[in-house]
Order: structure tokens, then C-alpha cells, then sequence
């Protein structure tokens, strides 16, 4: 099984792919987390992405399709992948057919994540990551109720991912807007777009997807 969640930066494609994965064994192939992981690792792509990420910009197109064929080759052939933040522009999209067929794989599904804008930029600043073990995570929007404190080490310190200002949220969105979507009637044609309502609580989103993929 083949996945792709589509969706607005803080639409919740990340949540969902941690459920998929716990619930099927599935992989998710997030660009935004290996690209992340590159910066951290100071690798030659990670230093070329830096200042293009925190601008809230896109990557180069054979920056992310060469990271996706590479993890596609490290993983098994028969454990599903859930594509989270990719493709992101039509050659992306392109790419990532080639890169399919290489790998003998082929696209089951397309997930829209489907949300209110507005609510996003509020999603996106509240989340935060502990500052002192890295781990632990801390989000106003998903539990209100918690205070910040890290629920692996216990520390109150917490910072913010460094793309997630109002002001790169906006650019961030932006670019969804003007690259990103286009790219829905490609698959449209296909007839593997399924629409999921992102605005629902996140247990109701991820039974709606699992609907879809239950259906042939
Ligand atoms: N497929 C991609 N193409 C180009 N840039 C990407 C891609 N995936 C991630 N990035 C870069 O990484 C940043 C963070 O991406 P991601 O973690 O998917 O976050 P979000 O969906 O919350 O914007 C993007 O703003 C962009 O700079």
C-alpha cells in the first residue's frame, strides 16, 4: 500500500502517518523530517536546505525526490509507505511516479487533509518541542489542558520548531497554495483523491482514513 497525505502545513498529515504507522506497520516518508534530520547533521543538504526551510520556502525538487528514492531502496518492498509533505510541486509529482515504478510500487491512495486556514496558524505556534532532551513535545492546541511540561524529561523549557513563526507559517502556506495544490487534479484524473474533513477530532480523522483505505 502506497499513500499520499496531502494538506496545508498543520493540517495534521504528521499525526495521522504516526497512527498509520503504529496501527499497520506502515512507514512514513516525511521529507520535512528527513530534511530536518539533515540540517541537524550538518550533511551537505542539510546545509544547502537550512535557510531555505527557516524562510518557510521549498527545497529543491532533486534535493527531496533523491532523499525519497534513497529511503524507498533502504526500506522492505513489501512494508507501505506513507508519503507526508511529498510531492509538493507537479515535478515532484512526476518524480515520484518514476521513482514508484522503479521501486515496483504503485499509488493506492491520495488523502486531502481538508482545514480551515485560519486555524492552522493557530495549530502550527502552538507546538513545541522540549528544549533540554529534544523528545518530549508539548502542544497547546491538541491538550489545552496540559501545562507545559515535558512528558519525557520533566523540564519546562520548551522551543518552537524554527519555521513555525507567523510569518513562515504565512510563506508556508503560500507556497501549499500557489505549488502544492495544483498538483490535486493530477491525481483527480486518476480517480485515487479522497477528501477527509482535517477540521474533525484527530481520532475521527484517522477512522475516516482508514475507511479509504479499507475501500478497493
Ligand atoms: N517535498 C518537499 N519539497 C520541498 N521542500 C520541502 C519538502 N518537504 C519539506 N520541505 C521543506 O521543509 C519545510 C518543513 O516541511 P514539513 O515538515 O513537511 O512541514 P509542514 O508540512 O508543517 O510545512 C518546508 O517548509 C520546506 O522548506
Amino acid at each position: 500500500m502506497n499513500i499520499i497525505l496531502l494538506g496545508p502545513p498543520g493540517a495534521g498529515k504528521g499525526t495521522q502517518a504516526n497512527l498509520l504507522v503504529e496501527h499497520h506497520g506502515m512507514r512514513q516518508l516525511s521529507t520535512g523530517d528527513m530534511l530536518r534530520a539533515a540540517v541537524k547533521a550538518e550533511t551537505p543538504v542539510g546545509l544547502q536546505a537550512k535557510a531555505v526551510m527557516e524562510r518557510g520556502e521549498l527545497v529543491s525538487d532533486e534535493i527531496v525526490s533523491a532523499l525519497i528514492d534513497a529511503e524507498l531502496l533502504a526500506m522492505g518492498e513489501h512494508v507501505g509507505a506513507i508519503f507526508d509533505g511529498y510531492p509538493r510541486t507537479a515535478a515532484q509529482a512526476h518524480s515520484l511516479d518514476e521513482i514508484l515504478g522503479k521501486h515496483g510500487r504503485e499509488l493506492d491512495h491520495v488523502i486531502e487533509l481538508a482545514v480551515d486556514e485560519d486555524a492552522l496558524v493557530d495549530r502550527i505556534t502552538g507546538r513545541f518541542t522540549c528544549a533540554k532532551c529534544g523528545e518530549g513535545y508539548h502542544d497547546r492546541y491538541k491538550q489545552p489542558e496540559v501545562a507545559g511540561v515535558c512528558d519525557k524529561c520533566g523540564s519546562t523549557d520548551f522551543k518552537r520548531r524554527p519555521d513555525d513563526t507567523e510569518e513562515t507559517v504565512r510563506t508556508r502556506m503560500a507556497e501549499y497554495r500557489a505549488k502544492t495544490a495544483p498538483i490535486l487534479p493530477i491525481y483527480e484524473e486518476r480517480g485515487i483523491v479522497q477528501r477527509v474533513d482535517g477540521m474533525a477530532a484527530i481520532g475521527d480523522v484517522t477512522s475516516a482514513i482508514e475507511k479509504v483505505l479499507a475501500s478497493a
